[in-house]
């Protein structure tokens, strides 16, 4: 079922350092909330620039006030690369975010590095599946796909999100939960990624957005700054079931 898209609230902040301020207290917020009401806060994270761009979680007063031990740890997207490799977004995570804060190991859902992309999309899938048949994630009762409380996504110059590409059919796929790419434009080629169905039945949705090199796809995307005809951007398609809040820095606002 589809359900109706709300108006994004968008924020714009003077550098890219207050924008990290702010995302730290929005996640942080939104972890006390949710540990509050159904005891568990499970996070979908990019790669990219947005692991840097949540360093503030780590340092105090978030690194010790936030209940670290009810978190969950997906990813919306994931490299078909060894877990140690450079490319790999759980690295990047690890290394910007996850080892400087008590997570426990299990509530850390990787990709097995050992599959090719459609066998590693598979047994993401087959362990979303799990975890929702032990009730650890719930299903969106509006759409009937998984249903996350946070995903904090990036954004490519392109409008890609996750690794849904503009001119890749990956992104107008709706029965998968997790699919895969062999050819993705930005390197590395092989990735999985979750789908717009799963995206858009979290919760909550915070795309994060800095840099100058970003502001002409702001304005497309925020600004309606599309071509009468042109297919809207990946990008354009991200509407949860909850709230949509977008994090501008005023290089990447400057166009609006
Ligand atoms: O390849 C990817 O790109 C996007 C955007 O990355 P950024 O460096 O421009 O912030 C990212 O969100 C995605 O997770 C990643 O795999």
């Amino acid at each position: 079922m589809a359900h109706k898209k709300s108006k994004p609230t968008i924020l714009k902040f003077d550098s890219e350092e207050d924008v990290a301020v702010a995302l730290a207290k929005y996640t942080a917020d939104l972890s006390e909330k949710y540990i509050r009401d159904k005891g568990s806060f499970s996070v979908v994270l990019s790669g990219g620039t947005l692991i840097d761009t949540l360093r503030k979680m780590v340092e105090p007063p978030y690194k010790d006030s936030v209940d670290w031990s009810k978190w969950l740890i997906f990813w919306v997207d994931e490299r078909v690369v060894p877990l140690d490799s450079d490319d790999s977004n759980y690295k990047l995570a690890c290394d910007g975010f996850l080892l400087k804060v008590p997570i426990p190991s299990g509530n850390i859902y990787a990709i097995n590095d050992k599959l090719s992309p459609d066998g590693a999309a598979n047994d993401y899938e087959a362990r979303l599946k799990h975890l929702v048949e032990s009730k650890i994630i719930p299903i969106s009762d509006a759409s009937g796909f998984p249903k996350f409380d946070l995903m904090l996504l990036g954004m490519g110059p392109d409008g890609h999100v996750a690794s849904l590409f503009p001119t890749h059919q990956q992104r107008y796929e709706k029965k998968r939960w997790v699919t895969f790419i062999t050819d993705s434009p930005k390197p590395p080629p092989p990735r999985i990624t979750f789908t717009f169905p799963v995206i858009n039945s979290s919760s909550e949705i915070a795309m994060v957005v800095t840099g100058a090199d970003l502001a002409n796809t702001v304005k497309i995307a925020l600004g309606g700054g599309l071509e009468p005809g042109s297919t809207p951007l990946p990008c354009m398609e991200v509407s949860p079931e909850g709230g949509l809040t977008w994090f501008l820095d005023k290089d990447a606002a400057s166009k609006l």
